[in-house]
């Protein structure tokens, strides 16, 4: 039989399943590879924006990592919203050394600006975690707050994805421009080369979750066993399906449409 694609996410959650592990595990399934997850923190949020959060006991995520990984090998996880440094020195020393392709979401704020961890977690998340991963996909504030540095043209961009893997040790990196104006445009810098993915910009406020779609469906696609830059090619098809084909549900920023990719097929 062929070897099943497997991939983790260790993330937050979003009950009303447009962000978040949901997100995740939509994307991983709709991309044929088995989703597992480890759930960080309980977020009661829907598409207006943060009611709640709830941290789990870190010795919970220990035991829930312990749990996966002492059963089910995966060729690829990634990591979404990790709220406190605790939460992160505890995941850091489960993945260290595990030589494993690591994709970091750095989730700091939600698409309805709530804060979605600690300050004193971002220099955790630049300094230890950052240097652990295969890829790491900010948008432009995060990548501002990696850099320290204001990111206002496409120049700055392609300077920040050099400089996240240079100066601060990720394995790639991959500067989202959703947060610009004019084309859809990001930029992956793999170490060698910037590569570029571009698309026209949807017309719509439903974009909430498409940062965890996009990073899952690298994951996916990493878990079997695509180049870095395929797999970003195919995701940004993916997130670009999605979005265009967003769902307008709930009072706010609506989520993306995980059954997109058939309803373009199908047309
Ligand atoms: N309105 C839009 N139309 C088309 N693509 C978009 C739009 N907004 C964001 N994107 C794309 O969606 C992906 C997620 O990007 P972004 O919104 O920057 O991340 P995040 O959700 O982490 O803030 C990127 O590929 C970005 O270029
Ligand atoms: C638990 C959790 N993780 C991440 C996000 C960010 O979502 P987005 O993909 O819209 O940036 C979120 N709203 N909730």
């Amino acid at each position: 039989m062929k070897s099943i694609p497997c991939a983790l996410t260790i993330a937050g959650t979003d009950p009303s399943g447009g962000a978040g592990i949901q997100a995740d595990l939509k994307t991983f399934q709709e991309l044929k590879t088995y989703g597992m997850s480890v759930i960080t923190s309980v977020v009661a949020q829907n598409t207006t924006g943060v009611q709640n959060v709830h941290h789990l006991p870190v010795e919970m995520i220990e035991q829930q990592l312990d749990s996966v990984m002492t059963d089910i090998p995966f060729q690829a996880f990634k990591t979404g919203m990790i709220a406190n440094v605790d939460m992160m020195q505890a995941i850091a020393q489960k993945i260290i050394g595990l030589n494993i392709t690591y994709v970091m979401d750095p989730v700091m704020v939600a698409t309805s600006g709530d804060p979605l961890i600690a300050r004193d977690a971002r220099d955790y998340l630049r300094k230890k975690l950052l240097p652990m991963t295969s890829l790491v996909t900010p948008n432009i504030p995060e990548a501002e707050d990696i850099t320290g540095e204001k990111i206002e043209t496409l120049d700055d961009m392609k300077k920040a994805a050099n400089q996240i893997v240079h100066e601060f040790g990720a394995g790639a990196s991959l500067v989202k421009g959703g947060h610009l104006q004019g084309e859809a445009i990001d930029f992956l810098y793999d170490g060698s080369s910037i590569h570029t993915f571009s698309t026209k910009r949807i017309d719509t406020k439903n974009t909430h979750g498409t940062g965890c779609t996009y990073s899952a469906a690298i994951t996916a696609y990493l878990s079997q066993g695509d180049s870095l830059p395929v797999a970003v090619k195919k995701a940004k098809d993916y997130v670009t399906a999605a979005i265009r084909h967003s769902f307008s549900l709930g009072h706010g920023s609506g989520p993306a449409n995980h059954w997109a990719q058939h309803m373009e097929r199908v047309r």
